[in-house]
C-alpha cells in the first residue's frame, strides 16, 4: 500500500468534475469566490494577471489556487474567451451549512468564445458565430449557428473555399473533426476546437437534427441527401448542447445557405475593400462604420452581415433599394429613426429566455420594447416591402399582456435579491410583501384591541430580536390577564406572553422575506416557461425591426450624403456617371475640407478592360476601389454615391490591390499577389468585375511588365471579366491598339512651377508621364536624391532610345508567346553524333529520317 494521504473530500469532488473537462478551465465556486486549482490557476493567474495563492495540500501535492470573487465573474470571463478560452463554470447546490461532507457541485454551462449568450460577454455589432468543418473527399461541409439568436446555417463547398468562406463568417469559435488537417489561414482571429470523428457522423447527425426541429427529415431545409455538411450541423448542435447544459429550444431550423445567391467575393477582396474593417484590422474608416447609424444592434448587426452578402437576385435588391427611396422622401424618417432607439435587443433577449438565463432587465426592456412597436407602423411610407415589414412588427398580445403584468418598471437586476414581480400578479406575494411591510400597522391595531378587551391601559406589543413578538404587561395589571395569553419571558417589573394570533402572525413575519424571495423565483421560472412558447415569433420580429432599421439608416446616409438609386439592367453593362469614392469623400470632407473630383466610369459589351495610368498618389486605386463599392452597395440596396449609376448582371467581385505580405503564412509579397492573380484568372468570368492593381510590381521590371501583359491579355480574351486594370507600365497601353475591348482611361496631374498638382479626374487616353520623381519630392526625400535620380533617368531614356528599350518587347509580341515544342525530327536530329556513326549506320539513319518525314 501506498503512504500517499488520500485527497480531501472537496479536492476529491473537484478532481472528479475536473476530470470531466480537462480542456477548459474550472470555476469551481466555493462561498462568494470561484476558485481555480492546480495548473487553472497557474494559467488564470497569468492570463487574467490575478494571484496565485497555495491552500494547503491533497494527496501530498500543494494545492496552488487563484480566485476571482462571483459578482465580477463576468468580466474575468469576457477576458478568457477573448483570449480564445473555454471557462466551466461549477456552481454549488445545497446549504454549505447542512450537508455534511462537501456541498454538492455541478458545472451548469460552458462558456467558449462561440457560444456566447450573456449580453455582458457579447459585442451587440456583430453576430458571435460558431463554425464547424469537416471535408470528406474534396467536398467541405460547414455549419454555423449564432447560438445568442439562434440563426443556424450550413453549407458545402469546394475544400479551396475554406479561406474565404472564414473571412465571410468571422467566426469566434470552429470546431474540427480530430484528425482532419486543412490549412487555415493564420492568425485569423478564433478559437480552434478539436471534436472526436465520430461527432461528425452523417447519419447520426441527420437523425439528431431533426429530432431538435421536431421533423421526420432535413427534406423540409432542402436537403434530401445529407452530406458533410450535415455532419458538421451534427457536430456543432451537440457542443452548443453540452456548453448549455441542456437543450437549444430556440435553434428551430436550418438555412441551407445557397451561395449562389449572393455576389461572390473572395477572402482578399472582402479585407481590400476595407468592408467591416480597414486593412489594418481596424474598425474605421470602412464602408461599414459609414453605413451604420442604426439605432438598435439588431439594425447593425444585420448591416454588417448585408454587407458580406450581397444579393445577386436584382429584383430582391431592387425591393430594398424602394423602401430606402421611399424612407427617404418621408419626413417622418427622423421620427421613425428615433422610435427605433427606444427598441432594445428583442433578438438576444428571445435567445436567452430560451435557454432561460434571461435576466429580469431583459424582460422589461423586451416589454418596453414591444409597446414601442405600435407606434412605428404609422410612420412607414407606402412600399411594399415596407408593408411586409410592418405586418411583422406585431407583437403577439399575450406576451405583451403577461410581461405588463408580471414585471415591474425597473425590476432589480438579479432575480436573487427580488424586486421584480410587479404588486397584483400574484396575490400570495403580495401578502408576504406586505407582511414585511406592515409590521408597524398589524401590530398597533393588535395592541389597541387588546387594550380594549384586557382594559389594561399601558399593554404594549412588541418585537425585539431574541423573542420574536411578545405582549408586555406590567405586574400591576397580572390580575387581568386573559386565558389565551401564554407566557414567554419573565421580566422584573413585567410579563411578556404571546397569544394565537400574535404567534401565527410572528411565524408568518418571520419566514416571510425567505418565502417571498422563493416565491417570486419561483414566479419568475414560470414567466421563463410561459414566454418559451413566444419565442420563435419573437425572432420573426426581431429581423423585421432590424430589417427595417437598416433600411432606415441607409435612407438617411442616401439623403445626408447625397447618394442615388442604382438601376439595374439584365445586359451588358456598368455606367456610372459622377462616382464618388463613400469613405474617401467623407474622410476628405472632415480632415481637409478639399472635394472629392467625382469621375465617370463606362463599361458595355465592346468595352471591357479599362487600363488605367497616371502618376502615383493621382487616384487610381481609388478610382478602382470606388466602382467595387458602388456596385457592392447597389447589391445590399442602398443608393450609391454618383449621379446615376446602371448595372448589369453581376456575379463576383474580384480585386488584386495592393502589397501585403502574408508573412505569418510564410507567402512573400509577389506571392500573394500571384497566387491572388492566379485565383481570378482561374475564376472569373464575363459577369464578373475585377480590379487589378499594379499587377507584376512585386518583381524585376522585365518579369513583372510580361507578366502583366499576360494576364491582361488573358482577362480579355478568355475571362472578358470587366476589368480595371491599372499599371505604371506604359507599354500596357498599346493592348488598345490590338483589342477594341480595351480602352486606356488616366488621371490627370499638372505641372506647376516644378511641383505636382493632382487633378484626380479621369481622362480618357494614356497617361503621358509618370511624375514618380515629382510625388518622391512631394513625400520629402532628399533633394540631392531626386537630382541623383534625375540624371541617372535622364541616362537610362537616352540608353533606352539607342538600345530600342522595353517597348520593343511589345513591338514583337510573339517573342513572348511560348516556344512551341520542336518537330520530333528535330529532336531526333539534335541528337545524332555523326562522329559516332559507321557509314553504313548514317545512310539508314538517313532513309528512317526520310521515311519518317514523308510519313508526316
Ligand atoms: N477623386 C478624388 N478626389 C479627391 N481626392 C482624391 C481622389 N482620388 C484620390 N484622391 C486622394 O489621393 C490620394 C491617393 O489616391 P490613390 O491611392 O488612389 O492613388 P494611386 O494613383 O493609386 O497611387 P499609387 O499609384 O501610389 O498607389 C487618396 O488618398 C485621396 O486622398
Amino acid at each position: 500500500m501506498s503512504n500517499t494521504p488520500a485527497h480531501t473530500p472537496m479536492m476529491q469532488q473537484y478532481l472528479a468534475l475536473k476530470a470531466q473537462h480537462p480542456d477548459k478551465l474550472m470555476f469551481y465556486r466555493m462561498g462568494d469566490f470561484y476558485e481555480l486549482f492546480f495548473d487553472d490557476a497557474v494559467k488564470a493567474a497569468r492570463l487574467l494577471d490575478i494571484t496565485l495563492t497555495s491552500r494547503g495540500q491533497t494527496a501530498g501535492i500543494p494545492i496552488k489556487m487563484a480566485g476571482i470573487p462571483y459578482h465580477a465573474a463576468e468580466q474575468y470571463l469576457a477576458r478568457l474567451v477573448k483570449l480564445g478560452e473555454s471557462v466551466a463554470i461549477c456552481e454549488q447546490f445545497g446549504d454549505p451549512a447542512t450537508s455534511k461532507g462537501p456541498v454538492e457541485r455541478r458545472v451548469v454551462r460552458i462558456v467558449t468564445p462561440g457560444t456566447l449568450t450573456d449580453a455582458a460577454l457579447l459585442d451587440d455589432k456583430r453576430d458571435n458565430l460558431l463554425l464547424a468543418v469537416n471535408a470528406i473527399k474534396g467536398r467541405l461541409g460547414l455549419a454555423w449557428l449564432s447560438l445568442a439568436s439562434g440563426e443556424f446555417r450550413l453549407m458545402e463547398s469546394a475544400v479551396d473555399a475554406l479561406p474565404s468562406e472564414l473571412e465571410r463568417l468571422k467566426p469566434a469559435e470552429v470546431l474540427l473533426p480530430d484528425d482532419l488537417h486543412l490549412e487555415f489561414p493564420a492568425a485569423a482571429g478564433y478559437a480552434v476546437k478539436r471534436i472526436a470523428n465520430w461527432q461528425f457522423d452523417v447519419e447520426t447527425a441527420a437523425r439528431n437534427l431533426a429530432r431538435q426541429f421536431q421533423t421526420q427529415d432535413l427534406s423540409g431545409y432542402g436537403i434530401d441527401e445529407p452530406g458533410v455538411a450535415v455532419g458538421s450541423a451534427g457536430a456543432l448542435l451537440e457542443y452548443a448542447r453540452q456548453t448549455q447544459c441542456g437543450a437549444l429550444p430556440h435553434v428551430t431550423g436550418l438555412v441551407l445557405d445557397q451561395l449562389g445567391q449572393y455576389l461572390a467575393l473572395d477572402a482578399a477582396t472582402r479585407r481590400n475593400l476595407e468592408l467591416t474593417e480597414t486593412i489594418r484590422g481596424e474598425p474605421a474608416p470602412t464602408l461599414y462604420s459609414l453605413l451604420d447609424v442604426c439605432a438598435t444592434s439588431m439594425g447593425s448587426r444585420l448591416l454588417r452581415h448585408w454587407l458580406h452578402h450581397p444579393l445577386r437576385n436584382q429584383a430582391k435588391v431592387a425591393r430594398r433599394r424602394d423602401a430606402v427611396g421611399a424612407l427617404s422622401q418621408s419626413h417622418l424618417l427622423t421620427d421613425l429613426r428615433e422610435r427605433l432607439a427606444g427598441i432594445h435587443d428583442i433578438e438576444r433577449i428571445s435567445a436567452r429566455v430560451a435557454l432561460r438565463s434571461a435576466r429580469p432587465r431583459d424582460f422589461s426592456s423586451l416589454r418596453d420594447s414591444l409597446l414601442a412597436l405600435p407606434a412605428l407602423m404609422p410612420l412607414l411610407p407606402a412600399d411594399p416591402l415596407l408593408e411586409e415589414l410592418g405586418r411583422q412588427l406585431r407583437a403577439p398580445s399575450e406576451a405583451v399582456d403577461l410581461l405588463r403584468r408580471a414585471v415591474m418598471d425597473e425590476p432589480s437586476v438579479v432575480i436573487r435579491d427580488g424586486g421584480v414581480i410587479r404588486a397584483g400578479f400574484h396575490a400570495e406575494l403580495d401578502e408576504l410583501r406586505a407582511l414585511q411591510t406592515n409590521h408597524g400597522d398589524f401590530l398597533l391595531a393588535l395592541e389597541t384591541r387588546e387594550r380594549e378587551r384586557t382594559g389594561i391601559p399601558n399593554l404594549k406589543v412588541e418585537y425585539n430580536r431574541v423573542h420574536g413578538f411578545y405582549i408586555e404587561v406590567t405586574n400591576a395589571h397580572g390580575d387581568k390577564i386573559p386565558d389565551d395569553y401564554r407566557r414567554r419571558q419573565t421580566l422584573k417589573n413585567a410579563e411578556r406572553y404571546i397569544t394565537p394570533e400574535l404567534k401565527t402572525f410572528e411565524d408568518k413575519a418571520l419566514s416571510a422575506q425567505e418565502r417571498s424571495l422563493a416565491l417570486e423565483k419561483a414566479l419568475y421560472e414560470g414567466l421563463l416557461d410561459a414566454m418559451a412558447p413566444f419565442v420563435p415569433s419573437l425572432q420573426l420580429l426581431a429581423q423585421a425591426v432590424a430589417g427595417l432599421d437598416v433600411l432606415a439608416s441607409l435612407a438617411e446616409r442616401a439623403m445626408l450624403f447625397d447618394w442615388v438609386a442604382p438601376s439595374f439592367r439584365e445586359e451588358t453593362v456598368l455606367q456610372i456617371e459622377a462616382g464618388r469614392h463613400p469613405v474617401v469623400e467623407q474622410q476628405l470632407r472632415d480632415t481637409t475640407g478639399d472635394a472629392f473630383i467625382a469621375n465617370d466610369l463606362r463599361f458595355d459589351a465592346s468595352r471591357k478592360l479599362l487600363l488605367i495610368t497616371g502618376p502615383n498618389m493621382g487616384g487610381k486605386s481609388t478610382y478602382m476601389r470606388q466602382a467595387a463599392l458602388i456596385v457592392l452597395m447597389a447589391h445590399i440596396g442602398s443608393f450609391v454615391p454618383a449621379k446615376s449609376a446602371t448595372i448589369g448582371r453581376l456575379d463576383r467581385i474580384f480585386t488584386r490591390i495592393g502589397a501585403s505580405d502574408d508573412l505569418a503564412g510564410g507567402r512573400s509579397t509577389f506571392m500573394v499577389e500571384m497566387t491572388e492573380t492566379a485565383n481570378i484568372l482561374n475564376n472569373a468570368g464575363d459577369h464578373a468585375l475585377v480590379l487589378m492593381d499594379e499587377v507584376g510590381r512585386g518583381t524585376s521590371t522585365f518579369d513583372g511588365l510580361a507578366l502583366a501583359w499576360a494576364i491582361a491579355r488573358a482577362l480579355i480574351e478568355k475571362n472578358r471579366s470587366y476589368t480595371l486594370f491599372a499599371t505604371h507600365y506604359f507599354e500596357l497601353t498599346r493592348l488598345a491598339l490590338d483589342y477594341q475591348q480595351v480602352a486606356n482611361v488616366h488621371l490627370d496631374a499638372v505641372e506647376h512651377k516644378d511641383k505636382i498638382v493632382f487633378l484626380h479626374s479621369v481622362e480618357e487616353g494614356p497617361a503621358s508621364q509618370s511624375y514618380g520623381l515629382q510625388v518622391a519630392q512631394l513625400a520629402g526625400v532628399p533633394r540631392e536624391t531626386i537630382r541623383q535620380a534625375k540624371r541617372y533617368l535622364t541616362e537610362l531614356e537616352n540608353q533606352r532610345v539607342s538600345h530600342g528599350g522595353q517597348g520593343d518587347l511589345f513591338s514583337m509580341p510573339v517573342a513572348l508567346e511560348a516556344e512551341p515544342e520542336p518537330h520530333p525530327l528535330v529532336t531526333q536530329l539534335a541528337a545524332i553524333d555523326p562522329d559516332e556513326l559507321s557509314p553504313r549506320a548514317a545512310h539508314d539513319m538517313l532513309y528512317e529520317l526520310i521515311r519518317q518525314a514523308r510519313a508526316d
